[in-house]
């Protein structure tokens, strides 16, 4: 256990009681609709350094909004593409939205291909049953037809992975694409140009959506990492187009995302890190209303420590979060969650990979320093509650792990989710920079479930309805 002041962690009451669970993971979901996200507000921290605030405003920079409120509780079990039959597969027409959206280096190569490779399934599934693939994604966000941001350079890869040659249209609507499309064998892929080539696309073009969805007989929506934009490919194109259904990817991201989340293997841990407490209220009160276990870590404890009265030095603080800080500490409190905040840090001289650096407990941060990383007793600790746990969600760094410096406490956990997953325990890696830092430590296959998606499995952990989900048609069913 840390040798720092008691304050910083709160081991609060386990609740386990609520035993009505089941390892299940449900083909479909249902969201309760309760939560909304606030704006980005307040973005003023105390630390000083201009890289060390640029590095966090540029982390805030990219975390759109745009998934609506909820109001009312809104079903999203939704019809799967499983559901089909061959029958309403072979020789038809369909259009399938992935979100193909990788990086690519400056030569135009593919530097991660995960995206590619999760929506293969969905592809393969089509072709095997004899549909004819209509393949539309976005690259980056491009303003206007911008050849960098091509979907050219994937069609080797796309081609290789799926078996058979796929066809590149320049565009993605017109007569030249109808003509590809009429000339698309049973089996065959025909992968379209970059959809936001036309400024119609993010706008949500009723015209734009009706002109893709003529292309095609059916839809599927398989790009989950794309399902909060309300765009004319996710979500208008579904308003010409019957069935329009939910490819095994966005399924599988809900299931684990949404299903396991909400009904999870107990004892249920979520871990919950990354830059600011403002960019996570609403993950952390989504979390609270589910979770036994909640371990905090990133650059948002400091806000959790100042509003203990602990001085925290230069590091990341949201002054205008601290009565937040208080109220989430008390609302895990009431809920008999057990709410741990890292005893020790790692802290640095300065924002940079090479700073001094040395291991203090959190109620004792010298002014001039910042916390950068949770430190080894916190490890040890977070390591030791997670060890009980059947279910665990990760969501954000522990530290500032692109910096090899303090980058132990974030690898610690991923090694330690590896080992769990091992046990049987459920381990879902909630997107963005937790993804980054289970693949830099090499265990992302052992994980069970990584979601490809950044903004939207943050929204969907906020328990926000996602637009491109919301859009697709119900499931015929609800299992209990
Ligand atoms: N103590 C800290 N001080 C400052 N920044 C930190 C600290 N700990 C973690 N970070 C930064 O937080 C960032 C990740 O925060 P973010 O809230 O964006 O997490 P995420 O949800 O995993 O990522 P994404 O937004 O990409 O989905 C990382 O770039 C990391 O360097
Ligand atoms: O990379 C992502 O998060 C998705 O592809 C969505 O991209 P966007 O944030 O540009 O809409």
């Amino acid at each position: 256990m840390a040798s720092a002041a008691s304050p910083t962690t709160l081991s609060l009451l386990p609740t386990t009681s609520s035993s009505s669970t089941t390892s299940r993971i449900s083909p479909t979901v249902r969201l309760p609709s309760r939560f909304l996200r606030s704006p980005l507000r307040g973005l003023g921290f105390a630390a000083a350094d201009p890289l060390f605030s640029a590095h966090v405003a540029s982390k805030l920079q990219s975390l759109k909004t745009s998934a609506r409120p909820i109001t009312g509780v809104v079903s999203m079990a939704k019809r799967s593409v499983g559901d089909l039959s061959p029958a309403d597969l072979k020789g038809k027409k369909v259009f399938v939205r992935a979100d193909l959206n990788v990086p690519l280096d400056d030569s135009q190569n593919i530097t991660d291909d995960t995206r590619i490779r999760a929506a293969v399934p969905t592809i393969k599934h089509l072709i095997s049953n004899g549909a004819k693939v209509i393949l539309s994604s976005h690259l980056g966000r491009p303003k206007g037809v911008t050849p960098k941001y091509s979907l050219a350079p994937l069609v080797p890869r796309l081609s290789e992975l799926i078996g058979v040659e796929v066809v590149k249209a320049d565009d993605c609507i017109g007569p030249d694409v109808e003509k590809l499309v009429a000339s698309l064998p049973d089996g065959g892929v025909l992968l379209l140009e970059n959809v936001r080539f036309y400024k119609e696309e993010e706008k949500n073009d009723p015209g734009f959506a009706e002109k893709l969805a003529s292309l095609a007989d059916l839809y599927v929506n398989d790009a989950f990492g794309t399902a909060h934009r309300a765009h004319a490919s996710t979500e208008g194109v579904t308003k010409f187009l019957r069935p329009s259904v939910a490819g095994f990817l966005l399924q599988k991201e809900l299931d684990y995302l949404d299903g396991a989340v909400s009904n999870p293997k107990r004892p249920f841990a979520a871990i919950v890190g990354g830059s600011k407490v403002s960019s996570k209220i609403g993950v952390i009160e989504s979390l609270l209303e589910k979770c036994d276990i909640l371990l905090l870590g990133g650059g948002m404890i400091f806000t959790f420590y100042k509003a203990q009265g602990l001085s925290v030095g230069s590091s990341l603080v949201e002054e205008d979060k601290l009565d937040l800080a208080t109220t989430l500490l008390a609302k895990a409190k009431a809920k008999g969650v057990s709410l741990l905040l890292p005893t020790d840090v790692v802290i640095a001289d300065k924002f940079a990979p090479d700073a001094n650096s040395k291991i203090v407990p959190a109620s004792a941060i010298p002014d001039g320093w910042m916390g950068l990383d949770i430190g080894p007793d916190s490890v040890k600790t977070f390591n030791d509650a997670l060890e009980t746990t059947k279910t665990v969600i990760w969501n954000g760094p522990m530290g500032v792990f692109e910096f090899d410096k303090f980058a132990v406490g974030t690898e610690s956990v991923a090694k330690k989710l590896a080992e769990l997953s091992g046990k049987g325990v459920t381990t879902i890696i909630g997107g963005g920079d937790s993804v980054a830092a289970v693949e830099k430590v090499g265990v992302a296959e052992v994980m069970s479930h990584i979601s490809t998606g950044g903004g939207a499995s943050l929204e969907l952990l906020e328990g926000k309805i996602l637009p491109g989900v919301d859009a697709l048609d119900e499931a015929v069913a609800v299992p209990v």
